[in-house]
């Protein structure tokens, strides 16, 4: 068996025996878009595993699995010649030179790591089996088979390190987690995985706060929406007037907010939702014009706690309270410092998770009441039923009366959003808007049509905006998005032509940008040629999770 040493940014050393062969490191071939490789020792490709050793910390650049950058592109994709034998070249060294010497033990080692970083989770279970000390060996870069693992995005062996009673707080040498690696990657099922299981002792936790981005914004479901209980007026009531009831108000669909200093090393202001009591919104309850949406109750449910004597099922139910009067007057005295949020862009994205969610929820419905205050099928008077979740005809023999009218609810309007990638697998169609910051470019996206499946709004819009040609399509995540009630639909999708001629009314320009260049945008951000949309948005989300897919960086 071969071991390999990197020797230089570009070179490696094999050795088998006593003899020493050096070896060019090429690029790994390029993998389909929506494959994730195997990876595990030297192939023939170039990829580099888990028995990689540094001899030398100054030319030698990190394997994927010791640092979260890539090798250069340009590196990455050189062909690879056939090794060669090179006794004479001066980065050629002896194992025995540097001191190393591998032993049955640090073999077993190097294979337990490959098996993990490969995806072999029979093979980590034996291994374990016989040999429980691998659990939390670490390889010569300071990876653990569960940060590898993470890392690749193979969940199985994740979950077989987890049940044997694995360290997830250990970390790598910059300070990551597996959780920390997990996330980066866009391995979010991982992340998850790891969030929610205890520490090997059995005490160690991972806070909300870690947890926190594992789903897009707006994203979070902070509370039971409870849509049976819509219909029970008595209970709605019955929570309206209940003094641990949370109103969350809003103004022209602005949220009322404060700001406080972040209490992290980083400083900064933290914007929250006004979390009003019955008292301070029991004026503007009374005023014409408001229009009140239950909107769920907190999922930490408390029955019937000796502190909420008031509520006898102990449920804390929120709701969305929206004024047509400017209130700010009214709330002086009880919160000097609350203020409208100006929304909703760059406003809303300033919100924590929990808020984001609550408020993608709020908005939406509140907005669908703004534009929809009389039937669309008649053009009478509505009246406000089942929580604020439907509006209804007032008008005695009206068709939206009978059947499920679809004009009587919250409309949502589904509208695809697709990273396009190259059919080399390296680059991806990124377009910009006019309207668009200087510098931005973005995912193509576009309203889904009546009688459209996904997949077909997916090729078209991709068709109508750039003139590219889309194959395969498949999806990702959703996030809504209440400006005012998108359901963003993410995909990724494969072109099989790549010659870009762009529709000017919708897109000023689109073009191909490669992996290494994503990379280095998501690194540097501002500093470098382009920007993409910040992290709160399913664009960004969808180039990392290209970006994580690779997991052979
Ligand atoms: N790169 C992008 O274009 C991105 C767009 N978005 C969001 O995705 C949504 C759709 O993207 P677009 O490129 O604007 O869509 P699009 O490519 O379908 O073009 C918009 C046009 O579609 C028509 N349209 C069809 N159904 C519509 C509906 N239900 N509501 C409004 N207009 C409709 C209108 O004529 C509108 O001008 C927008 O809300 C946008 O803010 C989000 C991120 C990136
Ligand atoms: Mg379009
Ligand atoms: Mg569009
Ligand atoms: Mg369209
Ligand atoms: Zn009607």
């Amino acid at each position: 068996m071969f071991v390999l040493r990197r020797v230089s940014p570009t070179r490696v050393v094999l050795r088998k025996q006593s003899v020493d062969v050096t070896a060019r490191v090429g690029s790994r071939a390029s993998h389909p878009p929506f494959s994730l490789p195997a990876v595990g020792t030297q192939g023939k490709d170039g990829r580099l595993g888990s028995h990689v050793e540094q001899l030398d910390r100054s030319t030698h650049v990190p394997s994927r699995w010791e640092d979260d950058r890539p090798r250069n592109s340009h590196q990455r994709r050189k062909p690879i010649p056939k090794f060669s034998i090179s006794l004479n070249d001066p980065r050629f060294r002896l194992c025995t030179m540097t001191g190393v010497v591998r032993g049955p033990k640090d073999e077993m080692l190097a294979r337990f790591l490959d098996c993990a970083a490969r995806g072999d989770a029979v093979q980590v279970s034996a291994m374990l089996g016989h040999s429980s000390f691998l659990l939390n060996e670490r390889g010569k870069n300071g990876w653990t088979a569960l940060m590898l693992s993470a890392r690749n995005g193979h969940y199985e062996v994740v979950k077989t390190l987890l049940s044997k009673g694995c360290d997830k707080m250990l970390v790598n040498k910059a300070g990551q987690t597996s959780f920390d690696i997990a996330k980066f990657w866009g391995h979010n099922h991982i992340a998850r995985l790891l969030a929610n299981s205890k520490d090997g002792d059995g005490l160690q936790f991972l806070t909300d706060k870690d947890a926190e981005g594992l789903e897009n914004y707006f994203g979070r479901e902070y509370l039971h929406r409870m849509c049976d209980m819509r219909t029970d007026s008595k209970w709605l009531e019955e929570k309206e007037s209940s003094p641990n009831t949370v109103f969350l108000l809003f103004f022209h669909l602005n949220p009322f907010v404060t700001s406080q200093p972040e209490e992290t090393d980083a400083g900064g202001l933290v914007v929250k939702l006004c979390r009003l009591k019955r008292g301070s919104v029991e004026e503007l309850l009374s005023q014409p014009g408001t229009t009140l949406i239950f909107l769920g109750v907190e999922k930490d449910i408390k029955p019937n706690s000796e502190n909420y004597p008031n509520d006898e099922d102990g449920l804390t139910a929120w709701f969305a309270l929206s004024v047509d009067k400017c209130p700010t007057e009214h709330l002086k005295q009880t919160h000097p410092d609350g203020y409208f949020l100006k929304a909703p862009m760059p406003g809303l994205l300033q919100l924590s998770e929990n808020d984001a969610g609550v408020t993608a929820q709020a908005r939406s419905v509140l907005a669908w009441h703004s534009r929809y205050s009389f039937c669309s099928t008649c053009g009478s008077k509505t009246k406000v039923e089942e929580g604020g979740y439907k509006r209804t005809c007032l008008k005695e023999g009206c068709p939206s009366l009978s059947g499920i009218h679809n004009t009587c609810y919250p409309r949502v309007d589904p509208v695809v959003i697709m990273l396009v990638i190259h059919p080399d697998g390296d680059q991806c169609l990124l377009g910009r808007k006019k309207s668009f910051p200087a510098g931005m470019f973005s995912c193509l996206a576009g309203f889904i049509e009546a009688g459209e499946t996904v997949e077909e709004a997916v090729r078209r819009e991709v068709e109508e905006e750039s003139g590219v040609k889309v194959g395969p399509v498949q999806y990702v995540s959703s996030q809504p998005w209440p400006m005012p009630s998108s359901l963003m639909i993410g995909c990724l999708a494969v072109a099989i032509s790549t010659k870009i001629k762009v529709d000017e009314n919708e897109i000023e320009e689109a073009r191909w940008f490669t992996q290494q260049q994503v990379i280095d945008t998501l690194l540097k951000g501002n500093h470098q040629m382009f920007t993409i949309p910040p992290r709160q948005t399913i664009a960004h989300q969808l180039l990392k999770h290209w970006i994580g897919i690779q997991a052979n960086l």
